[in-house]
């Protein structure tokens, strides 16, 4: 697979890019890269070729989105056809339509929909329209979930929030972080006592954890929300920014057969180009200007590329066998890494994408998480770098499969686990 050399290697780009960045990346969990990040120069199915031309197989697939692999050539057949015909018109375009009803007809929860750019957006538009829906102000969130990185969540996040040590963010304002009130993941308790204590707006949950490493719900945990914010008269929001098209064509919601008043998405819905979306009951959508008071914008907002890029993967995932394939590789890598593993360890997986914990038992909150391992997670993925397999540098992302992992794929990294897990562990 290796396509050639270029005089200028990951280690002097890495060097030009500390001047000019700061930690050297544009987004935090890059600089978590051992032992200093790779830069990449093209990707291909389950690959990615880096700038020093070496082939990885990638489980981390841009965070998420990438569910039919690098470069699809579906995906890529429609964003040329698109970008023939222009691709920013400043009005509604056709595509945006098109995504709408796909998303509406697979999403239980999404009768409409407004399109934003970024999962950041789509959790804090949904997040400002619970509270101007229910003219309420607090807001409920979870211990180690991660909505994104604005104001409004960055208290107890995840992902690189607690990879580098910024549960809640500097420049934060107190009044902001006052706001939010956060309850342990899975406890229906401490849920129950703010929404019965506190006028609750929104609770925003991650329907299944993925900015922990892998966090699966207790459904009645989830069902659990759905009838307490209910009874509360509160806006229940699926952040699904990760799980959306990811654990079937309607996500969490329906695999869990439990429905929220507000879904976030994000991720595969553009196919890996920049999107996000609130979608939900037409009542509150209808909340958003211009036919509300209820502000969102943006330059940007179904944008034709992104539109387009999702329709060509939804189709595709329509289809094929996408979910039978991610599936059973994540089954077949998971399981086999769990055999691998010597010392004490949990590894948690949900349908097609899955994180192991080192020297624990059990890892159903965020406190669970924050006591594995993580050195030895890092070590781990070091010397799985050394041997052409990229799983997330930090112990707080997940490993995904995609349809490009294909049973020779998989074989081959199983081996290569089994090599690293077995010295280190
Ligand atoms: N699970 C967290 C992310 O996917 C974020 C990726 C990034 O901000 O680089």
């Amino acid at each position: 697979m290796d396509d050639g050399g270029s005089s200028i290697l990951s280690f002097d780009l890495w060097a030009d890019a500390q001047k000019l960045f700061s930690g050297g990346v544009n987004s935090p969990v890059r600089a978590a890269v051992k032992p200093y990040p790779f830069f990449v120069k093209s990707g291909k199915g389950p690959y990615l070729i880096t700038e020093d031309s070496k082939t990885l197989i990638d489980y981390v697939l841009g965070y998420g989105p990438l569910i039919l692999g690098h470069a699809h050539p579906k995906v890529i057949e429609a964003v040329r056809e698109q970008l023939d015909k222009g691709w920013l018109y400043g009005t509604p375009s056709r595509a945006e339509v098109e995504l709408a009803k796909l998303i509406t007809l697979h999403v239980p929860s999404a009768e409409k929909v407004r399109f934003v750019n970024s999962g950041t957006e789509a959790t804090m538009t949904a997040i400002r329209l619970s509270r101007g829906f229910t003219n309420r102000t607090k807001i409920l969130k979870f211990d180690g979930n991660y909505h994104g990185a604005h104001d409004y969540v960055l208290i107890d996040a995840g992902s690189a929030a607690t990879e580098f040590g910024v549960p809640i963010s500097q420049g934060v304002p107190r009044e902001v972080a006052s706001t939010v009130a956060v309850c342990p993941y899975n406890d229906l308790e401490c849920t129950e006592r703010v929404l019965k204590d506190e006028d609750v707006a929104g609770v925003i949950v991650e329907p299944v954890m993925g900015n922990m490493g892998v966090i699966p719900p207790d459904i009645e945990f989830l069902k659990g929300l759905r009838e307490l914010t209910r009874a509360y008269g509160t806006i229940l929001i699926f952040d699904e920014v990760i799980t959306g098209f990811r654990l079937g064509l309607g996500g969490a919601q329906s695999y869990f057969s439990v429905t929220p008043d507000l879904t976030t998405l994000g991720k595969i819905i553009g196919g890996g180009f920049p999107i996000g979306a609130v979608c939900g009951k037409r009542d509150v959508i209808d909340s958003l200007t211009p036919m509300g008071k209820v502000f969102n914008a943006g330059t940007f907002n179904a944008n034709p590329i992104s539109m387009t890029a999702g329709i060509a993967t939804i189709r595709e995932l329509e289809k094929s066998d996408t979910y039978k394939v991610t599936e059973r590789a994540t089954r077949i890598l998971a399981d086999e890494i769990d055999n691998s593993i010597k010392m004490e360890h949990v590894v948690n997986k949900v349908v097609n994408f899955f994180q192991f914990f080192l020297g624990v038992k059990e890892v159903k909150n965020a406190n669970d998480a924050r006591k594995a391992d993580r050195g030895l997670y890092s070590r781990v993925h070091e010397n799985l770098l050394k041997l052409g397999v990229f799983i997330p540098p930090s112990q707080f992302e997940a490993l995904f499969t995609s349809l490009a992992h294909d049973d020779k794929v998989i074989e081959e990294s199983v081996s290569k686990f089994k090599k690293v897990l077995e010295e280190l562990t």
